[in-house]
């Protein structure tokens, strides 16, 4: 059977086209937010890799639509969404296209620009790379995709505020899970039973956003500028000295899951002493300033594994 007549006998495949949604996704976030009430409370959001368009409405649905038709509604409290995608996509009430690649500098900062220096409450990504097929390809596209959705996130999501993402379920993901779990308090994996079994796809759903102490967010900005430098490669080594404080470790270990510059050398940020000035460091057993200490918990829970991070399924 061909994959498009498998695709028209799937009920999620049906029920998009009855209720009007643009792709059997929107099912998928409607799932989540069944489980994870992502949606309570929630004025702005932005939605990353948007087209077609299946998660612009639900967003417009459950979040624009109701404050819109609410009696006492004004047009300055109306809620703020904003959707980037490579592709153009056709207008959805109450959402604000910008069309662009995520993982640019430029596209973050016109997407900064939308908040006007406000904060959202949630931010999603649904982004997928075209798929090679290759898998370890495929998992590190996907993870620098993730990489520029956090990037924005860092600088637009309000401390509490909730980030959702696709990812790839691969060999590399307990360290996602521990890259995250520096800016979330809750990480869970889910798969919504819409999500064919068949897919490597899951969902990251991030909640109580409060990045660690230190943390200057400018750096994985600029990470993404160096991205996309002409100078290439050379320009992401993260030890050639452009990082400063708590960020020697977590852009590294953000970057690549790098964190030998935290425990075998001291190219590690030195915790600052109470009069401000650097404390020297026993070369054996450095001191562990808070920030770092939980950066190391990271560490260990990832060269540990993780146990039961599947654990989390939304299939019934
Ligand atoms: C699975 S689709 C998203 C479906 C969408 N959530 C919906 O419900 O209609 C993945 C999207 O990611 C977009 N995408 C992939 N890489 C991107 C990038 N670097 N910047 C912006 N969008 C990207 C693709 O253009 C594609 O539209």
């Amino acid at each position: 059977m061909g994959k498009a007549s498998r695709d028209k006998r799937d009920i999620y495949y049906r029920k998009a086209k009855e209720e009007g949604w643009r792709a059997r996704s929107a099912f998928k976030l409607l799932q989540i937010d069944e489980e994870f009430n992502i949606f309570e409370g929630v004025k702005r959001v932005v939605d990353l890799c948007a087209a077609p368009g299946s998660w612009s409405q639900v967003l417009s649905r459950k979040v624009y639509l109701p404050a819109k038709l609410s009696p006492d509604s004004k047009e300055s409290d109306l809620p703020l969404i904003v959707a980037i995608d490579l592709q153009p996509m056709a207008p959805i009430e109450g959402i604000i296209q910008v069309q662009g690649d995520i993982t640019n500098a430029r596209t973050a900062e016109t997407v900064i620009r939308h908040f006007d220096g406000g904060k959202a409450d949630l931010v999603v990504c649904d982004g997928a790379p075209d798929v090679t097929g290759l898998h370890d390809m495929d998992e590190f596209v996907q993870s620098q995709l993730i990489l520029a959705a956090l990037t924005i996130v860092t600088h637009i999501l309000k401390t509490g505020g909730k980030f959702i993402a696709k990812i790839f379920r691969g060999k590399d993901t307990s360290l996602l899970y521990c890259q995250l779990k520096l800016f979330f308090t809750e990480v869970t994996f889910a798969k919504p039973k819409s999500s064919r079994n068949s897919s490597i796809e899951a969902f990251v759903v991030c909640e109580n956003y409060s990045p660690p102490e230190g943390f200057n967010q400018k750096d994985l900005h600029r990470l993404l500028e160096k991205i996309g430098s002409p100078s290439g490669a050379d320009d992401l080594d993260c030890s050639s000295g452009w990082l400063e404080g708590p960020n020697k470790v977590y852009i590294p270990f953000l970057a690549c899951g790098d964190f030998n510059g935290y425990d075998s050398d001291r190219s590690y940020p030195l915790p600052k002493s109470a009069d401000g000035s650097y404390q020297s460091l026993d070369p054996v057993q450095p001191p562990i300033a808070p920030p770092y200490k939980r950066a190391l918990e990271m560490k260990k829970a990832s060269s540990h594994g993780l146990q039961g991070l599947e654990k989390l399924s939304l299939d019934p």
